[in-house]
């Protein structure tokens, strides 16, 4: 469709533009009208044959003279989707691990960081998972390294389905994850780790037809307004981690036991 089609039929436009979008671009029109303000402005559209395009609309607000009352838009719309999606694109590599789509090492640190200051801040709570595949060396070994792929792209699938949108899951390296859990207590993201480690043992990934079952292992940390650092929060985490690793793997173990206490098969 044109787009002088649609700048003609604001009805239609407006039809068209993505649900999400709709509002801003109502209020730019608005802001447009009633302030006599320029605007420059991006949103979404769904063409009639149901596909999905980026457009970017420039305008100048025309008044006759001696009159305040806005007559009409004067601008453009331009179909930026090619520029957009390649954008987008960069921003989501800054981002994402390319494997898995669980945040990258640098954007997790970022947001335990953040997480940190706000625990110090507001003396909330909160609680950091790091975990990590049992001998997925024998995975990799026995399979190949593309089904070890498979297994870590089916792995971030599960965590993600037992995590709220406010959690955050990244991978630190290898086969090595962690799990920011805001606004958590510690029994709370213990009893979460556990349900993880279930939902993975329950859950094998499928390749080729093949079956492949592995477990993993789980450290909980708390967030306190007594660990200020980065370091410290997967130190204590870590530890935990490597508790559980020593005990047997497949299990959940806490940074603060002493001596190692395992949760295994109490919710089995
Ligand atoms: N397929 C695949 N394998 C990876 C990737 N990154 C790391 N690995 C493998 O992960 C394995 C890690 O092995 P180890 O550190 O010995 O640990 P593990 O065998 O899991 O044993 P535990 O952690 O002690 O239970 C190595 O074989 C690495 O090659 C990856 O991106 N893809």
């Amino acid at each position: 469709m044109a787009p002088e089609v649609l700048m003609a039929d604001y009805t239609l436009l407006f039809r068209m533009v993505h649900p999400e979008d709709r509002a801003g671009l109502i209020t730019v029109f608005q802001d447009a009208i009633s302030k006599r303000q320029d605007y420059d402005h991006e949103f979404r559209l769904t063409t009639d044959t149901g596909e999905q395009r980026w457009l970017k609309t420039t305008a100048t607000s025309v008044a006759l003279q001696n009159n305040p009352d806005v007559t009409h838009l004067s601008g453009f719309l331009f179909d930026i989707t090619e520029n957009k999606t390649r954008q987008l694109q960069l921003k989501q590599m800054a981002y994402q691990d390319p494997l898995t789509q669980a945040d990258n090492r640098r954007i997790f640190m970022e947001k335990l960081k953040n997480e940190l200051a706000r625990v110090e801040r507001y003396g909330e709570e909160a609680a950091l998972l790091m975990l990590d595949i049992d001998f997925f060396k024998r995975v990799n070994d026995t399979y190949g390294h593309v089904v070890g792929d498979t297994v870590l792209k089916h792995l971030v699938a599960v965590l993600y389905e037992g995590l709220r949108g406010v959690d955050s899951l990244g991978r630190l390296g290898g086969e090595e994850f962690a799990v920011l859990l805001p606004g958590t207590s510690h029994e709370a993201a213990v009893q979460l780790a556990e349900r993880l480690r279930l939902a993975v043992q329950a859950s094998p990934a499928l390749q080729a037809g093949q079956t492949v079952p592995f477990t993993i292992s789980l450290g909980v940390a708390s967030i306190t307004a007594d660990v200020t650092d980065v370091k410290t929060a997967l130190h204590l985490a870590d530890k935990a981690m490597y508790r559980a690793k020593q005990t047997g793997r497949n299990r959940v173990c806490t940074a603060d036991e002493a001596p190692p206490t395992t949760l295994q098969g109490s919710l089995d």
